[in-house]
């Protein structure tokens, strides 16, 4: 019958076009576009999709990349991952790429970039807390799906990543997850005080979806029975003075469509303490024109981090025992200029907290909410060793650091580190 029909209105349209050609020469647009069909090769619904993907991928290029206005103005890249401390088993640390590449091809992956974390097919192995696995287990999500193999391990080692995959893959919990790891973390270290936060923001294209994702980090974060999280939903149309409540109190992550942040960065809040951003379904956002208020909210994270190699004729375990361990007795004596005292917490060691106090009339104290340092020692080959220092620059308000005291601040760690060898050398038994 179907069939019957589809002939019925083809031969009309021969007969039209046989009509047309006898009248003129010129083919009517109808005419054309039924030769076309005709003259088209048949192609499946997946081939399809994979010539849309195709053209999107060639037009990428002509796109300038979802960056900050500072980051492209700069050429800024990132070469180093955000620090969350969290590190897979040791088991799936030593997994060669071999065996990595085996279970991406198990699980139908496919990735691209420089030294991808290791896909971890359980949730166990991804080491959430015990009170986060039983809220999975209780909603029935036990085994991992594939974009939460790979992407769960990408983010939890505090890099970036652009995620694909099919609608109710479970990609939500991908960034919802770690945020909720990380933002449990610092709770637990620093509570956030009154005022302060987000550490973490998600931008959503709608309203409904922005609603969707809040009510999931809601779900998982009262799973937790300590420290209590306070997720906030930046979207129009929800009473502002409840929203700002939330800011007064201090909040953790905050979901938010496009519009709706842009209301709440007017009034109350910051982006000076976030350092997790997620852009769902970033290339509706794209489309729905957000490209500009995307990249000026990135704008505002006033981070900046910047990481320093350093060589050193001495070995890993004497550099660091001067510089780091007893960096709060030896870096004030050789460079009061620079740094007044330091306060520690601890032995010095691993875990220890040390407050560094600059000296007045340092200009930038007044905009920096903090600093932090990482470190990291490595042997070199000539017995001496290589170390890698990450800073992060939290500023505050819409203080931007300038390109001149970035370099200041790279030169302080480089002076430290030459005073330390100094002392060491002068002091050959001085902690050997
Ligand atoms: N590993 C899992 N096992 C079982 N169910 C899961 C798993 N991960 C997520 N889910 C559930 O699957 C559903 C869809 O997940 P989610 O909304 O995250 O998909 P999505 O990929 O974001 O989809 P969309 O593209 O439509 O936004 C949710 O109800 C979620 O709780």
């Amino acid at each position: 019958m179907e069939a019957q029909k589809r002939k019925g209105k083809s031969s009309v349209l021969e007969e039209e076009e046989e009509k047309l050609n006898l009248v003129d020469a010129k083919p009517s647009l109808l005419v054309k576009a039924t030769q076309l069909k005709k003259e088209q090769p048949e192609i499946s619904p997946t081939e399809q999709v994979v010539l849309q993907e195709k053209e999107m991928i060639e037009h990428l290029s002509d796109r300038k990349t979802l960056m900050s206005v500072r980051e492209l103005a700069k050429g800024i890249t990132y070469t180093e991952p955000l620090l969350t401390g969290w590190k897979p088993p040791l088991a799936i640390r030593r997994m060669s790429k071999k065996a990595c590449d085996a279970i991406r091809k198990q699980w139908h992956i496919i990735v691209d970039g420089e030294d991808v974390p290791p896909p971890i097919k359980n949730f166990k192995d991804m080491r959430f807390p015990e009170p986060v696995l039983k809220k999975l287990k209780a909603k029935g999500i036990v085994q991992s799906t594939p974009i939460q193999v790979q992407g769960l391990p990408v983010i939890l080692s505090g890099r970036g990543m652009i995620g694909i995959a099919f609608t109710g893959s479970g990609k939500t919990l991908v960034f919802v997850l770690p945020l909720i790891m990380v933002a449990l973390q610092e709770e637990i270290m620093m509570p956030i005080a009154p005022g302060e936060g987000p550490l973490g923001l998600i931008v959503c294209p709608s309203r409904e979806l922005a609603r969707q994702t809040y009510e999931v980090i809601e779900n998982h974060s009262r799973s937790m029975v300590t420290p209590e999280l306070r997720p906030l939903l930046c979207i129009g149309g929800v009473d502002m003075k409840s929203q700002l409540d939330v800011v007064k109190k201090g909040v953790h992550i905050v979901v938010a469509t496009p519009g709706g942040l842009k209301d709440m960065l007017a009034k109350k809040m910051n982006l000076d303490n976030c350092r997790y951003l997620t852009l769902d379904e970033a290339d509706r956002l794209v489309d729905l024109g957000f490209e500009d208020d995307t990249r000026e909210n990135q704008n505002i994270m006033a981070i900046t981090t910047f990481t320093e190699k350093n060589t050193s004729p001495f070995p890993p375990k004497r550099i660091s025992k001067a510089s780091i361990v007893d960096s709060h007795n030896l870096i004030p004596k050789f460079m009061p200029q620079a740094i007044k005292s330091i306060e520690v917490q601890g032995d010095g060691g691993a875990g220890s907290i040390k407050t560094i106090n600059f000296p007045d009339g340092d200009g930038l104290v007044d905009n920096l909410e903090k600093i932090t340092y990482d470190v990291k020692f490595e042997q070199s080959a000539d017995g001496g060793s290589i170390s890698k220092v990450t800073s992060t620059y939290y500023t505050v308000g819409d203080f931007k650091l300038k390109e001149e005291e970035i370099k200041a601040g790279k030169e302080k760690v480089l002076a430290m580190f030459k005073a330390v060898e100094a002392y060491l050398l002068q002091n050959p038994e001085a902690y050997a």
